[in-house]
């Protein structure tokens, strides 16, 4: 194209003085520039002919949290950005978010194509249910959640199980003796890890079992990679932000090992009047004379979705609700107090005594509040429709910014402030505006693993404290509540000491 462009203008110039010939190239390539300049209605940071906002994403890096809250006070409830010449618009606030993801969450809960690569020799994989649309994602959904609430509901009650993952953590946290932790995020990541693992897999897996140990760790470096829109940046700008391409491929490709290995260890036990797991589950639905390849393929994406989205997300909200602790001792020695009171000493504390610990569930909204972990994955849009007064032609990638509904002042005055006292109105005891916390999104594309994790968090959350006092590994130790932005927003590394409370 430019030596054909160049060649014309070389036999142009036979024709033509130079200084002509200069005025029409420097003419045509201004036009070259408006014509390739995304422009929309929706307001935005001035988007660049051909690479349309690069340099805003190579600028963010992992500020992303921090530039987004800037874009929101400058454009309010919508904005847009340009990946290229396509077009990725952010919504903001309560009531926008929940018009366009609930009202007109029947049109607007697609995912758009070729954002998930599932790894060299998946292709043909069946869909899941994180980056599927349509039909496929409706059924592939129901049947998640149909085998999360019959495990939850099986043998063993979901919130046994993860008291007692809940307990393992305290043992293992426990022979720290008092001393500073440096691993604090691996160990809440191998308990949230093993709530997942036993719903896909039946049981939970030792600490130190080197296969669990492989595939945690391959979750996190997927979700360490850039957050998943910038799958549409170059790959040379992914790489500059995050974990590279291949590092990603390599960890989904461990993933796929294990699976490939619970499949084959779930045959040989398996009992159709004995469903323990989310695979035995999906052996119902597959013929068995396929081999384990076919199989391995029918499963891999939902599989590793589930696992992916569940065991990072959870490990990271703990992470923060930790150093929250360490950061406002008072709050945590109320939620102590309280535990104290209510349940005491004697025994662990369950689910069903969440209703009697509001200051403890206060607590827990409040860090969720203020660390707002995650941004919904893109939605895409199936019609044109209207959000915020403008038209969002069909097609369009719509993603929610849920920390400008937990920062907003009008809901919550003094917005930056730690202070889980503000969820109680008059009554102590009611926790108010707690739907307003929305890290799981809402409408149709909710977290499928809401509740899931809300059990996990409250669990995990009242039996370390009941049993901890975390405080700073050293008392001239600075903490920082500056988050680290990839695929969810981390803590930055921190350390921390728990002191035994008996
Ligand atoms: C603190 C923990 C968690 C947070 C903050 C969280 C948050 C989210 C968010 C924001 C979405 C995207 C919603 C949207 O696009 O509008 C999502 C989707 C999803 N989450 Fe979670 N999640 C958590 C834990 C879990 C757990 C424990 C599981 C399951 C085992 C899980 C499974 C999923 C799945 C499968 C989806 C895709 C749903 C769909 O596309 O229909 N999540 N989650």
């Amino acid at each position: 194209m430019l030596f054909s462009l160049w060649t014309t203008g070389a036999s142009l110039a036979k024709y033509i003085d130079l200084t002509t010939f200069l005025v029409i190239t420097l003419l045509f390539l201004i036009a070259l520039c408006v014509i390739s300049t995304p422009r929309s209605d929706i307001p935005g940071p001035l988007a660049m002919p051909f690479v349309g906002n690069l340099m805003f994403f190579l600028r963010v890096g992992t500020k992303q949290h921090e530039e987004y809250l800037r874009l929101y006070k400058t454009y309010g409830d919508i904005f847009r950005l340009f990946f290229g010449n396509r077009m990725l618009i952010t919504i903001c606030g309560y009531d926008t978010i929940c018009d366009a993801f609930v009202r007109q969450g029947s049109v607007l809960s697609d995912r758009p194509e070729g954002f998930f690569h599932p790894g060299p020799g998946y292709e043909k994989s069946a869909p899941g249910v994180l980056f599927t649309s349509g039909e496929a994602w409706k059924r592939n959904r129901r049947f998640a959640m149909q085998t999360m609430r019959d495990i939850g509901m099986g043998k063993k009650r979901m919130d046994e199980v993860i008291a007692d993952e809940a307990s393992v953590l305290c043992a293992d946290i426990a022979l720290s003796n008092g001393k500073p932790i440096d691993n604090m995020r691996d160990l809440l990541g191998m308990s949230a890890s093993n709530i997942v693992h036993y719903v896909l897999f039946g049981y939970r897996c030792n600490h130190d079992n080197e296969r669990f140990l492989t595939i945690i760790k391959a979750a996190e470096t997927i979700f360490k990679s850039p957050n998943l829109r910038y799958r549409l940046l170059p790959k040379f700008v992914q790489n500059f932000l995050g974990t590279s391409p291949e590092e990603r491929l390599r960890a989904q490709g461990d993933v796929s090992n294990y699976l490939k290995y619970q499949i084959e260890e779930h045959e040989k036990t398996f009992d159709r009047n004995n469903i323990r797991d989310l695979v035995d589950r999906f052996l119902t639905t597959i013929p068995p004379e396929e081999d384990s390849n076919q199989k391995l393929l029918r499963m891999y994406l939902m599989v590793l979705e589930l696992f992916l989205a569940g065991t990072d997300t959870t490990a990271t909200q703990l992470e923060w609700t930790i150093l929250y602790m360490m950061g406002y001792p008072k709050v945590q020695e109320r939620c102590y107090e309280e535990i104290e009171k209510v349940v005491g000493l004697n025994r662990s504390v369950s689910y069903s005594d969440r209703n009697t610990l509001p200051f403890v569930e206060a607590a827990l909204l409040e860090v969720q509040r203020l660390s707002s972990i995650s941004m919904s994955v893109p939605h895409v849009s199936a019609e044109d429709i209207s959000i915020a007064g403008y038209r969002i032609p069909k097609n369009t990638m719509v993603t929610a910014f849920f920390a400008s509904v937990h920062l907003d002042p009008k809901l919550y005055p003094n917005p930056e402030k730690f202070q889980p006292e503000r969820f109680f109105g008059e009554n102590y005891g009611n926790v108010n505006k707690k739907e307003m916390i929305i890290p799981f999104s809402v409408g149709p594309r909710i977290c499928l693993g809401e509740t899931l994790a809300k059990t996990g968090l409250f669990i995990i959350f009242a039996n370390l404290i009941q049993k901890f006092k975390f405080c700073k590994a050293s008392p001239d130790e600075e903490l920082s509540f500056d988050g680290v932005t990839g695929q969810i927003r981390r803590a930055r590394p921190y350390r921390v000491r728990a002191e035994p409370r008996n």
